[in-house]
């Protein structure tokens, strides 16, 4: 393949482009600053995200939609925040034939679109999305990593695996859109509730207690919204819950920590993308929508839109564990 595009030179964008970059001709990473783009193709390094980490010759930083025209790949790395804008810009821009792939873990509110939904609405529904326990600080240094992606279209999802595949990082192919879209929703929902236990200094059995909780009721709400419950044991449901769940390195676990502690942090204003506090109210409106307990997306309701003391909401969903 000769050219892929990546938008969102953040994290995940520029790993992406370090990795397809690899095994196409060249790679244009769109980025919004065109200083930043300058300072990428002038020194080779992203140095706000990755500032010791040489990318590879063939990554373009780009600040022109219409470079995109070309590219028969374009992955969309941009938080899904600013999914619907960047969908609406880029549709000038490109043709029909482009395959789009949906690397945002994240849904609108107050519609429930998921990303795909997005892309649906601004395109057509053979769309790839990619998800699995995939920390892009380790991607871009080509560590061991397995994705999930899946799509309506089994040759698009074939040709973004072809592109994407190294000897480290790996891609599975499954059929479950929505399936593999929510269960990268409700995993940071669940990485806040162990980061707010963590936070908390609950001890460890109930930890895992909640954990196990998590994946139960991740795999009640996937049925419900008309996914496939067994997704949930994929890389992009078992692996990311456990791994953002439990990991320092989530943002998600890491606020979810300091709401734990009571520490109520502005990540608006820091600049820090964290999805899951993004994805509550969401997620509660689905539970609701589609009939749906679930007492870890509650929980985090209660602690982070509600602000009630996490000791109370503790109690709370521990009286409902196993009752
Ligand atoms: N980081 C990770 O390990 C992983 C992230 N993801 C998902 O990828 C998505 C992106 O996250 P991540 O890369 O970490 O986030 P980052 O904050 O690292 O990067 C976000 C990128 O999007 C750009 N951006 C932000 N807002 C806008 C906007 N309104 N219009 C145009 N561009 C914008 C940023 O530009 P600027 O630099 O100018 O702010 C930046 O290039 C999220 O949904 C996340 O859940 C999935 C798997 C792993
Ligand atoms: O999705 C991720 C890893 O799979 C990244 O998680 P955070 O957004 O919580 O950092």
């Amino acid at each position: 393949m000769e050219k892929v595009g990546v938008i969102g030179g953040g994290s995940l964008g520029t790993a992406i482009a370090q990795i397809a970059s690899q095994n196409v001709d060249e790679v244009y990473l769109h980025l919004r600053r065109k200083e930043l783009a300058d300072i990428i193709n002038q020194t080779g390094f992203n140095n706000e995200y990755y500032p010791n980490t040489k990318l590879n010759n063939n990554i373009k930083a780009i600040t022109d939609f219409n470079k995109l025209k070309d590219c028969e790949i374009i992955f969309l790395s941009v938080p899904s925040s600013a999914f619907r804008e960047t969908l609406s810009n880029l549709q000038k821009f490109i043709n029909e034939s482009v395959i789009l792939v949906s690397t945002a873990k994240g849904i609108e509110y107050p519609s429930l679109k998921t990303m795909g939904n997005l892309i649906e609405e601004y395109f057509d529904d053979d769309y790839v999305s990619l998800s699995g326990p995939n920390f892009a600080s380790e991607m871009v240094l080509n560590l061991e990593t397995v994705s999930n992606i899946a799509s309506k279209n089994k040759n698009n999802s074939k040709k973004v695996k072809e592109v994407l595949t190294t000897q480290q990082f790996k891609l599975k192919i499954i059929d479950d859109v929505v399936g593999l879209e929510i269960c990268g929703v409700i995993k940071n929902i669940n990485a806040m509730a162990n980061g707010i236990c963590k936070g908390m200094d609950i001890n460890e059995n109930a930890r895992y207690a909640i954990l196990t909780k998590g994946f139960e009721e991740t795999q009640k709400i996937v049925e419900a919204i008309g996914g496939n419950p067994s997704t949930v044991k994929e890389y992009c449901g078992f692996g990311d819950l456990v791994l953002t769940s439990t990991s320092n390195e989530s943002r998600n676990h890491t606020l979810g920590m300091l709401y734990g502690q009571r520490i109520i942090v502005d990540e608006d204003a820091s600049g820090i993308v964290v999805e899951g506090k993004k994805s509550i109210k969401a997620i509660k409106d689905i539970c609701k929508k589609y009939n749906t307990e679930s007492i870890i997306v509650d929980f985090v309701y209660d602690v982070v839109i509600k602000h009630v003391q996490p000791k109370i909401a503790f109690k709370r969903l521990w009286e409902k564990i196993e009752n």
